[in-house]
């Protein structure tokens, strides 16, 4: 996820320079605090979120137990993660389908928001989980609103209740609950109209909907892109709906993260899912913690390990976790891990992830797909033995290895050095998988 770059790496910044002191000074803190401040402002972060932020850290941070621990920039860090993820809602918001059948969760949102996209991922998402559930047509409005929604449905073998765009929605909306009821529906996923921006006539249609149906959700769908003014549609739809909560769509692209930072200190109302892409898997939900970990650079080691457990089998993975300890990873097994990662994704993205690995670190192992292919053809081309023992790799070997692999010797150098880097890694990673399992995180700047 690209989102949230430049803010994390201000961020980043100005805790290494507290960091290259010993102790702090009050001065200290508050100019870090005033860096913090342009570093948030400047990422769209509301301007009255910014100041109730700054003053509740520096607060904190002025306290004795900080200016007097051994290791004050640490607190202080530690305090700034807790407050973002304080300001992100502090834990993860699930879906609230209440306990009448069929629930009724209905989508509200501002053109090209990302709503009928939205349905068809919370629909896809409920299905995973068993539900089965029904997508509403109520966009009367957009020509092309319906169609697109039952697109979506046959994409993902959802059915898609619609009565065209001559009937007034709130009519729609009420007898596809009776449909629902009939056909074994548990969930109903209401599509409803957008505008380019917000009116009046959406809210009173939107609010007759609301009275016909009484949703268990109101989910509003805002764009992450568009940073304060995601967060006034989100104040505006709140208070004439009272919304439930907010799916944030577009985190992929290189959103400044404002709208992530303030719609829950603002509105009240939590953030529920994220979508990261336009697929209809891409829809994730929105974890404060891991969200407020990925800003600070400290990675984001559950989302790994979980993508990790989907894309590798478990027991292979741990023979290599054995193998890592008992520091018999051999070449072999590096490009069997380098295959693996392959399913996992987008490398970069995946080792962004590791608490500790940010660019600079990734420039050094530059690892690429189109690296993988080379990087196959040199490992091929070694024998057995070199494989699992890498150090005997003199001169003349490389050479053969080079030539065998259509590569330079260079290229062959810097593979065998990417091997140790990746081979500590790995050994970071089986650490932080250890103290999770002891139930124990040790996040990096507490070391
Ligand atoms: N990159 C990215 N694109 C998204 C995401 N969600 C939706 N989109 C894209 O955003 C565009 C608008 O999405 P729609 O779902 O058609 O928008 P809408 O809000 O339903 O629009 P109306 O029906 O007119 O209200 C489409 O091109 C989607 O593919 C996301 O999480 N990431």
């Amino acid at each position: 996820m690209m989102a949230f770059e430049s803010l994390s790496e201000r961020l980043q910044g100005v805790f290494k320079k507290l960091r290259g002191k010993g102790k702090l000074t009050e001065k200290d803190i508050k100019e870090a605090m005033r860096e913090v401040k342009v570093a948030l402002l400047e990422a769209d972060v509301n301007f009255k979120v910014v100041k109730d932020f700054i003053n509740s850290v520096t607060e904190k941070a002025l306290g004795q137990e900080v200016m007097e621990s051994l290791t004050p920039a640490q607190q202080v860090i530690k305090i700034v993660h807790e407050e973002l993820i304080k300001l992100m809602g502090s834990v993860e918001s699930r879906l609230n389908l209440g306990s009448k059948v069929p629930a009724v969760i209905m989508m509200v949102g501002l053109q090209g928001s990302g709503k009928t996209t939205a349905c068809g991922k919370l629909a896809n998402l409920l299905k995973k989980q068993g539900k089965n559930p029904l997508l509403v047509a109520c966009d009367t409005v957009r020509p092309a609103a319906i169609k697109q929604l039952q697109v979506l449905g046959a994409n993902i073998n959802v059915p898609v209740f619609t009565m065209g765009d001559k009937v007034d929605t709130a009519d729609i909306a009420k007898a596809s609950i009776d449909y629902a009821k009939s056909h074994n529906v548990d969930v109903v996923i209401i599509d409803t109209a957008g505008r380019l921006h917000i009116d009046d006539e959406l809210m009173e249609e939107l609010v007759r909907i609301k009275e016909a149906v009484h949703p268990d959700e109101i989910l509003l769908v805002a764009d992450a892109m568009t940073g304060q003014d995601a967060v006034n549609v989100a104040s505006s739809f709140n208070e004439r709906l009272d919304i439930t909560g907010v799916i944030l769509t577009k985190l992929d692209g290189d959103t400044r993260g404002g709208a992530a930072l303030s719609i829950k200190a603002v509105t009240q109302k939590p953030i529920k899912y994220v979508g990261i892409g336009e697929k209809l898997g891409d829809i994730e939900p929105f974890y404060p913690d891991r969200m407020a970990s990925r800003i600070l650079g400290m990675g984001d080691v559950l989302t790994l390990i979980e993508k990790a457990q989907a894309a590798i089998d478990e027991k292979k993975a741990l023979e290599m976790g054995q193998k890592i300890l008992s520091k018999q990873f051999t070449l072999e097994d590096f490009l069997e891990q380098l295959r693996s990662l392959k399913n996992m994704g987008p490398l970069d993205q995946l080792l962004a992830m590791i608490p500790g690995v940010n660019k600079s670190v990734l420039k050094n192992v530059e690892v690429s797909e189109k690296d993988l292919k080379r990087i196959e053809a040199i490992i091929l081309s070694m024998t057995k033995e070199e494989r699992q023992n890498p150090s005997i790799i003199n001169g003349s070997r490389k050479r053969r290895i080079a030539r065998g692999s259509g590569t330079t010797i260079q290229e062959v150098n810097n593979l065998l050095k990417q091997f140790e880097e990746t081979k500590k890694m790995m050994k970071r990673f089986a650490d932080i998988d250890k103290d999770l399992k002891r139930g124990k995180l040790r996040l990096p700047f507490l070391q």
